[in-house]
């Protein structure tokens, strides 16, 4: 009898779920795919070129994310995976064309590789590509560039973000990232909003550090051959971004990260006509002074200032875009 009832109970609160779930995937299931792209993050690559007349080697490594867009719903919605191009051939396209075309520069073969995308498969209408450049620097031996040995001289980067859209064009950011510098002078930061939240004393004299954060945004290129007819532009153009960072961060007496970071922009703007934006995100890593005077009238602070405590967090962190004038950045 108890059996009976709760298994009555049981048919009874069955049919009522059971109902109500149909009803909801029936009547009120109001949900649909608003956005869908896949691919293979993360895949590690690494190129050798062997000049077989110098003997001169030469690598690129690289870390490649593909994602696809086009009519894929289905594969979410209905399970049907007869429009899914497997990660794993992702990946094994990306070995592939890295083999059969030249890796350098970036841009080029981000392009290369997104286009095959969308042309060898027409459900497929967009290819994102981004790919992370490792730097490795030819090793210098007794004075000689070595020719087939190489050292990472730290976390710095060479990106890019590649979006080969069908229809549409190729839209090219390119980038530097983790560019670690540091200046023990040549920095102030004075005339800021002094309120019942300040403690900051103003300086005219400061250590200034940063982990560089540079992007130039190219303008739309009509497709492949676009970018090919311009591939000599993104060595030059990378080159002229870092180099003009550097010198920028060296020699200019900043007023602030804000002021200076302005500064590196316009000059790349300048340098490279093919150019919409360039961006920069600074962190302003602090370097503390460290009052000493307790200890026997000890003088380090100011203009006696030797021994700084760096800041591991928190850090300030700038960040600006400046477009051409006519084209005012978005605030
Ligand atoms: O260059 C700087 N910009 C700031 O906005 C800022 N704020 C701060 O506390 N120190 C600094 N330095």
């Amino acid at each position: 009898m108890g059996l009976y009832a709760s298994s009555l109970s049981f048919r009874i609160l069955y049919s009522c779920f059971s109902s109500i779930f149909q009803l909801h995937h029936s009547q009120f299931n109001m949900s649909a795919l608003a956005a869908a792209r896949y691919g293979k993050d993360n895949v590690r690559v690494c190129k050798v070129h062997r000049d077989e007349k110098t003997g001169i080697q030469t690598i690129v490594e690289m870390t490649v994310c593909v994602l696809l867009e086009g009519d894929i719903e289905t594969s979410y919605t209905k399970a049907d995976n007869s429009v899914v191009v497997a990660t794993d051939s992702i990946k094994n396209t990306i070995f592939i064309t890295a083999k059969q075309n030249p890796v350098n520069p970036p841009e080029l073969f981000g392009s290369i590789l997104g286009t095959h995308f969308i042309e060898k498969y027409s459900h497929i209408h967009a290819a994102h590509v981004n790919i992370v450049t490792h730097r490795w620097v030819r090793l210098d031996i007794d004075g000689k560039s070595h020719p087939h040995s190489f050292i990472k001289p730290g976390s710095e980067t060479r990106n890019v973000q590649v979006d080969v859209i069908e229809g549409k064009g190729i839209e090219i950011n390119s980038s530097i990232k983790g560019l670690t510098v540091l200046k023990s002078t040549g920095s102030q930061f004075w005339g800021f909003v002094r309120d019942e939240y300040t403690t900051l004393k103003e300086t005219w004299d400061r250590l200034l550090s940063t982990d560089v954060a540079a992007n130039w945004q190219w303008r739309l290129f009509t497709g492949l051959a676009d970018v090919k007819t311009h591939s000599e532009k993104f060595n030059a153009a990378w080159e002229a971004a870092r180099a003009i960072t550097l010198k920028t961060f060296a020699e200019d007496n900043s007023a602030s990260v804000q002021a200076t970071m302005y500064k590196m922009g316009e000059q790349i703007l300048a340098a490279v006509p093919l150019l919409d934006t360039v961006g920069y995100a600074l962190p302003n890593i602090h370097f503390f002074e460290v009052d000493l005077s307790w200890h026997k009238g000890i003088k380090n602070t100011g203009k006696d200032a030797e021994v700084y405590a760096p800041q591991s967090n928190p850090n300030g962190l700038i960040k600006c875009t400046v477009g051409r004038s006519g084209q005012k950045a978005k605030l």
